[in-house]
């Protein structure tokens, strides 16, 4: 039973918890107010949108090739959560990325739910034309603030990849499709260790002014703490709306979850995990998982903080992955509740 209070042990069971009280994450009437109020006593907002990046960065580091049903199932058991966004797929060289060879199966064969979007990674103008033509609708440009991270990533400088990235922004803007960028390694780099923040401002101004809706600032090898992440956003936001910012956080040195509560504190909403805590990107060895979004939720649960997902129906997905590729939830949540 884990943390629970030893007052409360002989009584309850956490899948009790989940199921009776207000971690559920379904609205019971009345158990949420209290919480709620707290919430925005304390300065927290009141929705956070969640960005599922479980097929697409949860996936791409598994070293065995994931049936394609299978990935299509796993998003169309998320998009049965409340989640509003679910990032699917790249469409990047299957050279550099086998995992995500699918990509255009996988799109054309998920069921595309009206009020979810679900965003493709695009690095480039080819990978743009292909994610289009197999009905995309939403595309993610994806940069970092070191140049040893972008050339090991995307094979080019950061001067280079802005180049790319406003010709496939601009392309979108004619089609109508939002774009939304990434800054990888804005608080450090797995190559180059510390990054300026005058650096990480400095790209996450460019793809924000190119025309990119929202920045998503990623913590690629877990690195942050509440301290570096509260001064990267302090320089961030003397440039961009903090409601044009998410935050990205992987849980390699376990400060995600404080990281990401600082994030919240200074004004961000949007907020990236990956069910199970799946993830990693290739290019940055040593990294581990995302945050795990059954993980996100109960915290935003506990602190009122409305995101319109069913914490349960997530937690099933995440077993439902962890089980087709094998793995053990990271999510605490999860493990927690499954082993009761
Ligand atoms: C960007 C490239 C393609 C450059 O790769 P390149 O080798 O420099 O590309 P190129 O332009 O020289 O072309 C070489 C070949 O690649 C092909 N090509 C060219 N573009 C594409 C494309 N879009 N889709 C499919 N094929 C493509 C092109 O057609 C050509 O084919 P060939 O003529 O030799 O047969 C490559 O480096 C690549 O695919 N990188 C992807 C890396 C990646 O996906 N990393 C993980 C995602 S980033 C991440 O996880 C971090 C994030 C977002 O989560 C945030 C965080 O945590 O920090």
């Amino acid at each position: 039973m884990g943390n629970v209070p030893c007052a409360v042990k002989p009584c309850l069971s956490y899948q009790q918890l989940l199921r009776e009280h207000l971690w559920i994450g379904d609205s019971v009437a009345g158990a949420l107010e209290p919480a709620q109020e707290s919430a925005q006593l304390s300065g927290f907002p009141e929705y956070v949108k969640i960005v599922e990046v479980g097929p697409r960065d949860g996936l791409q580091n598994e070293k065995v090739i994931v049936p394609t049903d299978i990935k299509i199932e796993f998003i169309n058991q998320l998009s049965q959560t409340g989640l509003s966004v679910i990032e699917v797929t790249s469409f990047v060289s299957s050279r550099w990325i086998p995992q995500m060879a699918d990509h255009t199966e996988v799109m054309k064969g998920i069921h595309q739910y009206p009020g979810i979007r679900y965003p493709v990674l695009t690095p480039n103008l080819q990978g743009f034309h292909r994610a289009v033509a197999a009905g995309a609708t939403e595309v993610s440009v994806f940069g970092a603030a070191s140049e040893s991270f972008s050339k090991k990533n995307i094979n080019c400088s950061i001067e280079e990849s802005m180049k790319r990235f406003e010709e496939v922004v601009k392309c979108a803007r004619h089609m109508n499709i939002p774009a939304r960028g990434y800054v990888s390694c804005a608080l450090g780099c797995p190559y180059e260790g510390s990054i300026t923040l005058q650096k990480v401002t400095e790209v996450s101004k460019r793809l924000y002014g190119m025309g990119c809706y929202e920045i998503s600032l990623g913590d690629t090898i877990g690195v942050g703490t509440p301290g570096s992440m509260k001064k990267m956003l302090e320089s961030v936001m003397k440039e961009i709306p903090p409601r044009a910012l998410a935050v990205h956080c992987h849980d390699t040195y376990g400060q995600a979850l404080a990281n990401i509560l600082t994030a919240l504190q200074m004004g961000i909403n949007v907020v990236d995990s990956a069910v199970s805590g799946l993830g990693g990107c290739p290019y940055a060895k040593g990294a581990s998982g995302n945050v795990a979004t059954e993980d996100l939720i109960y915290m935003l649960n506990g602190l009122g903080v409305n995101t319109g997902v069913n914490l349960y129906k997530v937690m099933e997905a995440g077993d439902f992955i962890c089980k087709a590729v094998n793995k053990t939830t990271n999510s605490k949540v999860a493990q927690a509740s499954f082993n009761a």
